[in-house]
């Protein structure tokens, strides 16, 4: 049994040993949530199976070997909330964020998997309805811990909340009080990546906090789709801000200074979707766009971080604002645990196994996290050093804005500020013109395969007529006389449509048989519209006369005409008299069509045009009836044709 994972990845015992500025691996809990109501409808079988308290087995459906993943620890779907709020160490999370130390807790798998679940609980089951306390998730469990501690510590604390969700890579206030805008991601080289303008509200009880919690988990976005009734749409971002001013702190003196304090925050990443699974289009579509880009964002991050030489190499946390919010969490200063969830099913294994890797790989970074530093007095000297490094450095950026101001006056910037505010929203446009050019996509290839079908047909009924045709007509030889029509009609039955003649004809030569086609008054058998008359002394010149026919008069011929409806209809009819069957009914040919017509419309384009074939063999079929009208009469024991009609 292949086994992957960090077998020392023991959280407990790395915390113990106490974090500050050791390198700490992430720590990563695996929960695999209990079979849902409809999987277990639909009669889908668990792929996964927990042995001990670390370790989870892997039976792929179809046989082939297990594989065994280890974590920190592996929580089956009989653990309640309570074991999960446990196992995952969260308390000591608390004790390290009050300590200063800036933590995280971040739950990630497919959609559908129980992160929201694991963090805050099921959703009220109705307006009003209270979601019993047995079920609360890891983050009100925390809060009521940690509002509990403070009330014991020796010093106060200073607690304050902000609430942020990131919706289609725009970040949001969950907490805003006026109307919500999308808020800038700042970076400065003292705070790194923070959101600026973000609400952070203080609080002092644990009442206070959970309407926050209440406040922002009602304005996050979610949505219904296949997977999950009510799935998260974005990524939510909920921080505890923990300050514990003692005598040597000084409040924070201008806006690029880091808050002093700690830091506990919860993140409820969306869920990795595949769009095909979930069924979703339009809106649905382009958030799960929006969230697997940035997942995707964080998992080359993520692999990068694992890179022994990553101290050289550049992370591109810039990617995208989740990787941003994100960097000091996995690639700095804090302290991090991972809730990786997953569904039990054998149908979603696919989805399973990559959030088991990627866990996996999670659980090999390591972060090197640092406690508050005292802000101290300095040695003057060292405050002076400091002085003149910020006042060169602030030269030397007047200096560079100074430039870009110069090469391109004003358009640099506007430029910029268009890009910045545009770039998004063409994103969006390309992804809406994305889908609607995929929709005209699929109705081209709908035609374009009904004309193939088509035209299959009628290859099928040119390749009959044809064949018939040469079989009953052989070339005539020099001198000889022109061979006798009714040879061209291999059937002896009229075909011609009851009632309107129940005759037989016969070959004014050989006595043979004639079917309907030949009687010299078939007009009476046929729908009027395929009797169109020619214009006297037509040929098309596409028609390749038939041996017989007399040679057509200089200036006779015209250009092949357009093929109209009556045409069509005409081909058709003729087809099921030489067939002796009906003809399966298709769609008139397209039209050639105006240039800018879509390509798959435009009737004749890259498929072989066997409409001057079909015109050929009409052709040739009327020139060998007018022959057969021009052949001396039978003689009187036989009946002619013109007889046979007398009694139709
Ligand atoms: N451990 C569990 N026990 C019972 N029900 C659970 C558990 N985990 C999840 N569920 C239920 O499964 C459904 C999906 O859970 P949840 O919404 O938490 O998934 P999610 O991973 O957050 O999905 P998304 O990424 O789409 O937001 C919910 O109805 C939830 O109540």
């Amino acid at each position: 049994m292949e086994e992957r994972g960090s077998p020392d990845g023991d959280p407990a015992r790395n915390l113990e040993q106490g974090p500050e500025g050791s390198e700490t691996p992430i720590q990563v809990v695996l929960r695999v949530r209990p079979m849902s109501t409809v999987e277990l409808r639909r009669g889908e079988q668990s792929a996964l199976h927990c042995s001990g308290t670390r370790t989870l087995q892997v039976s792929p459906p179809g046989g082939g070997p297990d594989v065994a993943f280890r974590f920190g620890a592996v929580l089956d779907g009989a653990r309640t909330q309570e074991d999960v709020f446990r196992a995952c160490g969260v308390k000591r999370l608390g004790e390290l964020a009050l300590r200063g130390f800036s933590c995280t807790v971040f739950t990630f798998g497919q959609t559908g998997s129980g992160k929201t679940y694991t963090l805050t609980g099921p959703p009220p089951q109705g307006e009003g309805v209270p979601v019993p306390p047995s079920l609360a998730g890891i983050m009100q469990r925390t809060f009521t811990w940690l509002l509990d501690r403070v009330q014991h510590l020796d010093s106060p604390v200073t607690l304050r909340a902000s609430y942020l969700e990131i919706y289609n890579e725009q970040v949001w206030d969950l907490l805003s009080l006026g109307s919500p805008r999308p808020l800038p991601v700042r970076w400065t080289k003292a705070r790194g990546f923070y959101v600026e303008q973000l609400r952070v509200v203080e609080f002092g009880s644990l009442e206070a906090l959970m309407e926050l919690l209440q406040m922002g988990l009602s304005r996050r976005r979610s949505s219904s789709h296949t997977l999950n009734q009510a799935s998260s749409r974005s990524h939510a971002l909920l921080t505890l801000h923990i300050s514990r001013p003692t005598s040597q702190q000084v409040p924070p003196v201008d806006l690029g200074e880091p808050p002093v304090g700690g830091k506990l925050c919860f993140v409820d990443l969306a869920g990795s979707e595949k769009v095909a699974a979930t069924g979703s289009q339009g809106q649905l579509m382009l958030e799960a766009n929006s969230i697997n880009r940035s997942l995707l964002a964080l998992g080359h991050c993520i692999s990068l971080l694992l890179d022994p030489q990553r101290k050289q190499n550049h992370i591109p946390f810039r990617d995208s604002k989740l990787t941003k919010l994100l960097a000091d969490s996995l690639g700095g200063r804090g302290v991090t645990l991972m809730v990786a969830c997953v569904s039990p099913s054998a149908q979603c294994l696919p989805e399973t196994l990559s959030t088991l890797r990627y866990a996996s790989r999670a659980q090999r970074i390591t972060t090197r996290p640092q406690g508050p530093k005292s802000p101290g007095v300095k040695p003057p000297q060292q405050v002076e050093n400091e002085l003149l490094r910020l006042q060169e450095e602030n030269r030397h950026l007047r200096f560079q804005l100074d430039q870009m101001h110069t090469t391109a006056p004003g358009a640099h910037g506007a430029r910029m500020a268009w890009a910045q505010r545009n770039l998004y929203g063409m994103l969006q446009e390309f992804m809406l013109e994305n889908e609607r050019l995929r929709k005209e996509m699929r109705q081209l290839r709908s035609s374009r395969d009904l004309a193939r079908a088509e035209q299959r047909v009628l290859a099928q009924q040119v390749h009959d007529l044809e064949r018939r045709l040469l079989s009953a007509c052989p070339l005539p030889q020099q001198g000889s006389t022109p061979v006798c029509p009714c040879r061209m009609v291999p059937a002896a039955s009229c075909h011609a449509l009851p009632p309107l003649c129940y005759c037989h004809h016969f070959c004014p030569l050989c006595r043979v048989p004639l079917a309907h086609w030949t009687c010299p008054r078939r007009e009476c058998h046929m729908p009027q519209q395929v009797l169109e008359p020619e214009a006297p002394g037509h040929i098309s010149q596409s028609v390749w006369p038939p041996p017989w026919a007399p040679p057509p008069s200089p200036g006779s011929a015209k250009p092949p005409r357009e093929r109209s409806q009556s045409d069509w209809t005409q081909t058709r009819v003729l087809a099921e008299m030489l067939m002796g069957e009906e003809v399966v009914p298709s769609a008139p040919p397209l039209s050639a069509g105006p240039s800018n017509m879509p390509y798959g419309l435009r009737g004749g384009s890259g498929i072989p045009n066997l409409t001057p074939r079909l015109e050929t063999l009409t052709q040739q079929i009327n020139s060998s009836l007018h022959l057969s009208q021009r052949q001396p009469q039978p003689s009187e024991d036989t009946q002619s044709p013109g007889q046979g009609l007398s009694s139709c």
